[in-house]
Formats: C-alpha cells, sequence, structure tokens
C-alpha cells in the first residue's frame, strides 16, 4: 500500500519536474532576447534582479521558505544571464575564502570568478576591465571597518551597484575526524581572534599560527594531518577537509558586509540606498553642520564611518550611507546642500538593500 502512495508521488514530482523544466528554458529564452535587445550595452542589472527576488519572496506560499525560494531564483537568474553574457567577478582570493562565497551569493555559481592577491588588485582588475565587477569587504560587525577598501573608495572611477551580507560561521577543519594530537591551528589572524574564546576552552595547548588567509590554512591543514584549520565551509570543500567543530566564532551574529563595484551603479529598485563620501572643512562644528541637511529633509543616515584622509594631517573623511536613491527628489536635495557646506563630496553610488 505504501509502495503504491510512494509511486504516486514519484510520478507526481516527474511530471512536475518536465513542467518545471519547460518553464525554466522558456525563461532564458525570454532572458536571451532581452539580452539581443541590450545589444552591447549593460547586461546585469541589479535593480531588476533585486525585484525579482523581493516578488518572489513576496509571492512564495510555501512550504518552502523565502529564503530558500529566494537562493534558487538566485541561481536561475545567474545562469539566465549567463547566456547573454557570462560575467567575470573579481574579488580577494584565494579560492575558498568569504570573499568568493560572497560574490557567488549575490551573482550566483554562473559567474567566473576572478581571485586576485589583494584588495588593490581586486579594483585594479575591475577598473582595466579585466572583470566585469568586483567584491570587496568594507566592514565586519565583530572587526569594524576594512580600511583599505573605503581608502579605494575615494579615488577609484568605479561606482558601487550593490551590497552582500554574509553571516560568517567558522569551523574547525582537519583530514582526520579527531580533536587529539592536533600540533598546530592555523588561519587567518582575525578568524583566530573571532574564535580566542573557543579555542582557549576547547584547545588552550595548541600553537596557534596565523596566515595571509583561512583558504591558504585550509591547504596547509589538507597537507599534513598533524595540522587543523580555521576556516569556511566553502573552504572545507575546496580542500576536503572534515568538521571536528562547527560555528565555533565566539560571536554569533558575525557579519561581513560587502560591496559590489562595477562600471555603473543600479537604477531605482524601490529599496534603496545611496553610500557618499566627503571631507569636512576645517571648523568647530563642522561635522555636525554637514550632517544636518539629511536630517533637515528626512533623509535616514544608516551608516557613518571617518577615516584619516591620506592628504591632510588631522583631516578627515565621512563614509555616509543614507536610505533611498540619487535620482529621488529628497536624497538629491540632500546631497545638493551637502555640496555647499562640504570641502568635497563624491557620490559612491546607490544600489539596492541586500535581498539575500
Ligand atoms: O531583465 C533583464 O534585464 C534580464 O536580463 C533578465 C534577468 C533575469 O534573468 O531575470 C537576467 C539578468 C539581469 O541582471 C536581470 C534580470
Amino acid at each position: 500500500m505504501s509502495e503504491e502512495r510512494l509511486k504516486q508521488h514519484r510520478d507526481a514530482i516527474d511530471s512536475l519536474d518536465q513542467q518545471v523544466l519547460k518553464l525554466l528554458n522558456q525563461r532564458a529564452e525570454h532572458a536571451r532576447a532581452i539580452g539581443e535587445i541590450k545589444g552591447g550595452g549593460i547586461i546585469y542589472r541589479p535593480e531588476r534582479e533585486a525585484q525579482v527576488l523581493r516578488r518572489i519572496k513576496e509571492l512564495n506560499p510555501g512550504p518552502l521558505s523565502g529564503e530558500t525560494v529566494a537562493r534558487l531564483f538566485r541561481e536561475i537568474m545567474s545562469a539566465c544571464l549567463s547566456l547573454e553574457k557570462p560575467l567575470t567577478i573579481a574579488h580577494l582570493g584565494p579560492a575558498g575564502t568569504f570573499s568568493e562565497s560572497a560574490s557567488f551569493k549575490h551573482f550566483g555559481h554562473a559567474a567566473r570568478l576572478l581571485p586576485c592577491a589583494s584588495i588593490d588588485e581586486v579594483f585594479r582588475v575591475c577598473e582595466s576591465s579585466e572583470a566585469d565587477y568586483a567584491v570587496v569587504p568594507v566592514e565586519n560587525s565583530t572587526e569594524g571597518a576594512v580600511g583599505r577598501s573605503l581608502d579605494l573608495l575615494t579615488q577609484t572611477p568605479l561606482q558601487i551597484c550593490g551590497e552582500v551580507i554574509l553571516r560568517i560561521h567558522q569551523h574547525l577543519l582537519r583530514s582526520v575526524p579527531s580533536l587529539d594530537h592536533i600540533e598546530k591551528v592555523y588561519s587567518h589572524a582575525q578568524s583566530l581572534a573571532q574564535c580566542h574564546e573557543w579555542l582557549n576552552k576547547h584547545l588552550p595547548d595548541v600553537e596557534r599560527v596565523s596566515v595571509a588567509s583561512n583558504a591558504e590554512a585550509a591547504r596547509l591543514a589538507a597537507e599534513d594531518s598533524r595540522f587543523a584549520a580555521i576556516a569556511g565551509e566553502a573552504a572545507a570543500e575546496r580542500f576536503n577537509l572534515g568538521f571536528l567543530a562547527r560555528n565555533i566564532e565566539d560571536e554569533p551574529n558575525n557579519t561581513t558586509r560587502f560591496l559590489v563595484l562595477g562600471t555603473h551603479d543600479a537604477t531605482l529598485s524601490g529599496h534603496d540606498k545611496t553610500s557618499l563620501v566627503m571631507s569636512a572643512r576645517n571648523q568647530p562644528g563642522a561635522v555636525h553642520q554637514l550632517l544636518a541637511p539629511l536630517a533637515e529633509r528626512g533623509v535616514s543616515m544608516t551608516k557613518f564611518e571617518s577615516r584619516p584622509s591620506r592628504t591632510g594631517l588631522w583631516e578627515y573623511v565621512f563614509f555616509v550611507d543614507v536610505e533611498g536613491h540619487h535620482s529621488q527628489t529628497q536624497v538629491q536635495d540632500a546631497i545638493e546642500a551637502l555640496r555647499e557646506r562640504a570641502a568635497f563630496v563624491k557620490i559612491l553610488g546607490s544600489y539596492p538593500v541586500a535581498v539575500l
């Protein structure tokens, strides 16, 4: 009896899969036709992708979660876009790092990734059009701002066209399934710091060695079973390591924010952010005066970060994110007013608030 019910459900799944397959290919044909209409123009449309994902989440009747259906549609769009033109994405390498995970999370797995040796190199290959887009880390919830990315943003002609929010989970990885006789634990210094308490409790006597990246740590652990590594899931998969302990980060909400850069920003999606960098004139109360136009026009600030300017001693530049798109009147007016008060203002880009 239960055999018969099993068969009924499997027959239903076979029939549905056939329909899903047909519909997916119809969707791909439309994407290909859109690609032809775009001609040689900009293929990747971040605002449209955000709208598609938001709509899917809203329409979703379940039982699959909103997150799950959005991830599936992320991959469908990635595959459709690659029929129009495969995209090359530069990120901080090597393969197996969180920057790689952030790039796949935003562009899906049809994107071609180009791992670079430094953040400077990521900017350079995108500026020289060797890559279509770049993904760079800008802030971590426990470690703070990524200074090099911020400094390069002030100079680059690239614009911000998206953001990626990635939950960072650290795992203890090894080629053998035992916590015994580990001689060294390798990881990036930041990851060792993020797992400090766990290591003190579970491996107090094991030497901790910092290396250039978590992926490099995983590579070393894969080469010699006396060693373990702290790294993310992507590194575990890449180097075929087992999980001795999962989610060992001391701070449970450890999150890194990445920016997506390209030669254009995004048009209005309906739920957007604008990033600006500016400097205040060197006068008392200048920062307060500088920001007043935002509040006066009801434009909410979602981030404020100051960095020493690299051009003058004791001068600062301010990185500000506001809600809204620079094509919206309120935001436009506020930026105009900022321009009157600030020594300099650069619009880094308007882009959709992260959906995934
Ligand atoms: O709507 C478009 O412009 C498309 O090219 C289609 C599509 C999609 O698959 O939905 C693919 C790539 C774009 O980045 C946005 C959306």
